[in-house]
């Protein structure tokens, strides 16, 4: 039986007076990486954060774990919601093992997924690699166990084998039954790692498609819906 962990059900959303999102249905079930993708200005950053409580929704309804949500994004947290941003939200002047011990989940649990971040315990997270920052952003975000993971943005700013690093670690996570939202431009990364794709342009979902069928047809893809002309 398939579990569903994160529903969004005709769900409007936008930026003061403006819709950005229309009408949109999306589900991630549980163990699943979908990628949302589209071209810039689509509204990937405002659909997600319309998920996690950050924008408010103008209409329509977000559920995790078959729950309807309409609380901000702490809320959200405490039924199972984690968020990873290109911002990379850690605590720049404390240190990494303090940082961890701030998560809401053990971390050991960040460590046996980012076992590089072992050595670098003592170090402040401000010193460390955009890369060591976001696995410490992400292992935080999985050690407290979320049902539901929305990751915006991963690639910006890293080296291709960092975020394929990251990436991996989604991999790994999605195994243990983490439902995961993935928005990335990198639509070849995006696709490899994902088990299905929404296509969204102005606002609107386009498609969905399995990954694996997109795989075999990027250019395609690419000319087609991604460009902004
Ligand atoms: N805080 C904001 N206030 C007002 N308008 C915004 C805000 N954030 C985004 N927008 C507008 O909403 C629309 C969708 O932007 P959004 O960032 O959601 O798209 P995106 O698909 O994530 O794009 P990109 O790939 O470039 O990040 C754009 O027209 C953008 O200018």
């Amino acid at each position: 039986m398939t579990n569903t962990v994160l529903t969004a059900d005709r769900l409007c959303a936008g930026h003061g007076g403006t819709r950005v999102v229309h009408d949109l249905d999306l589900h991630v079930d549980s163990g699943e990486i979908v990628a949302l993708i589209g071209p810039n200005g689509a509204g990937k950053t405002t659909t997600l954060m319309t998920l996690a409580g950050v924008v408010a929704s103008q209409s329509g309804s977000v559920a995790i774990g078959g729950v309807v949500m309409t609380s901000p994004l702490h809320i959200r947290a405490r039924r199972g919601l984690a968020v990873v941003t290109q911002e990379r939200s850690v605590f720049m002047g404390l240190s990494v093992r303090d940082n961890l011990r701030l998560g809401s989940g053990p971390p050991e649990d960040a460590l046996e997924l980012f076992p590089e971040l072992e050595a670098l315990q003592g170090r402040k997270a401000g010193v460390l690699s955009g890369g060591e920052q976001q696995m410490l952003t992400m292992g935080r975000a999985l050690a407290s166990k979320p049902k539901v993971l929305l990751v915006d943005e991963l690639s910006i700013g890293l080296a291709p084998q960092v975020v394929s690093r990251l990436l991996d670690a989604l991999t790994v996570a999605a195994s243990t039954g983490v439902g995961i939202l993935l928005v990335e431009q990198k639509l070849d990364q995006a696709l490899a790692v994902s088990n299905r794709a929404y296509l969204m342009r102005r606002g609107h979902i386009e498609f969905e498609a399995p990954s694996a069928d997109l795989r075999t047809r990027t250019e395609d893809v690419h000319r087609m819906y991604l460009s902004n002309s």
